[in-house]
């Protein structure tokens, strides 16, 4: 039987808020809007493969996708030492990634400097702001990676949170995607949406992949997409993170070193690779080979299949990294040729590599 068009919007996802909005929007025959944005403030890393398939799952099933280069958001989050140029850089080198992807062509791309251009944007903003208090504001810091704290570092720090809820308002979207450490943003908008009537957004939260060092940690008292958000694999920390355009060497060893330990699943960034990215693929089968004194080659055909051998100890975390990280650099091949093909991508990358990661 073929999937129903909300079984493939909410596929790998973590929550969607509200599921009974989804259907019955995407049931309506009304035309569907969804939007999300990023920072453009470097390399991009296999975590955003992620939202990227669910772009590309949103677009298959008609929705009309935006996607906001969050240029201003970068400069206020101190990216790339607050250099504008670079940061457009960086937003044209995301576009590239896309289009190796194999979405770019389905997508509409805005930035933050067109959206604040236009006078009614800040309208909005404002009326944002007035319909929610500076604690709410502040403890949504998350959703830029930082704490509540850091509020008080620059007053622009305060102006993040609202800017988003406004890009929402502003692109009059039905339905805000990120992964699941945009919550707080996006819960903010659907309150402040109610008390003023605006269109209330769907939100669709994808999953995060832990840093390759592990989890933070800060888990106590915190709210999931907190904790999410302190552990996520991250461009801002280079160290945590798998790069799309990284080496099939580099990959092997970076998964080799990951944090992996025997029979934990939770928080284990090698066995999220498996079940967010590889097992999301069509008729994908993890083929660990092994000699014949530790088990002989194994074959798991679904993601808890796996599972379960891996949390029963039959399957040893070195073997699981070696099969992993083969698998993982076949689904990069594709993405690395087609974006190594284009010479101002490549150019780009170098630019960006060089770049200083500010924050
Ligand atoms: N590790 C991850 N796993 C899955 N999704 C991620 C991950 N990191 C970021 N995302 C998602 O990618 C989108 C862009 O996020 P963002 O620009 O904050 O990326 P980042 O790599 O964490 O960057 P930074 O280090 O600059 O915060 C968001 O929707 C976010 O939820
Ligand atoms: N806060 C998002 C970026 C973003 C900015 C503006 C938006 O409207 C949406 C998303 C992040 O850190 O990745």
């Amino acid at each position: 039987m073929s999937k129903s068009r909300f079984d493939i919007a909410v596929r790998n996802t973590l929550e969607v808020v509200l599921p009974e909005e989804l259907s019955q929007k995407l049931e309506s025959g009304q035309r569907v809007t969804g939007y999300l944005g990023f920072e453009p403030s470097g390399l991009v890393h296999v975590g955003w493969l992620i939202w990227m398939f669910k772009v590309r799952d949103l677009t298959s099933i008609g929705v009309d996708f935006t996607v906001l280069e969050a240029t201003w958001h970068a400069y206020i989050n101190d990216k790339l030492g607050g250099d504008m140029d670079m940061i457009r850089k960086a937003a044209r080198f995301v576009r590239h990634v896309l289009r190796a992807v194999g979405v770019e062509s389905n997508i509409r791309f805005v930035d933050a400097e067109e959206l604040v251009s236009n006078e009614s944007y800040w309208g909005l903003l404002l009326k944002a702001a007035k319909a929610t208090s500076l604690a709410r504001v502040k403890r949504a810091l998350t959703i830029m990676g930082r704490r509540a704290e850091e509020a008080e570092l620059d007053s622009s720090k305060v102006i993040y949170p609202l800017m988003q809820v406004t890009d929402i308002f502003y692109l009059g979207v039905d339905i805000a995607l990120g992964g699941m450490d945009q919550r707080k943003a996006h819960m903010l908008a659907r309150d402040i949406a109610e008390k003023l009537g605006f269109k209330k957004p769907i939100a669709v939260h994808t999953p995060i992949l832990t840093g390759l060092s592990g989890p933070g940690r800060r888990m106590e008292g915190l709210e999931v997409d907190d904790v999410l958000a302190d552990a996520k694999m991250s461009k801002s920390k280079p160290e945590t993170a798998i790069f799309i355009h990284d080496s099939p060497e580099e990959v092997e060893s970076k998964v080799m070193r990951a944090y992996c330990p025997p029979r934990v699943v939770e928080f284990n960034p090698v066995m999220e690779l498996n079940k967010y990215l590889l097992f999301q693929q069509e008729g994908f089968r993890l083929v660990v080979e092994r000699p014949e004194k530790y088990g002989g080659t194994v074959v798991y055909n679904d993601y808890y299949e796996l599972e379960r051998a891996y949390v029963e100890g039959k399957l040893h975390p070195l073997d699981l990294k070696k099969a992993t990280a083969q698998s993982l650099n076949k689904l990069l091949e594709d993405i690395r040729r087609r974006l190594f093909s284009s010479g101002e991508a490549v150019a780009l990358l170098e630019e960006l590599r060089h770049a200083k990661v500010t924050r």
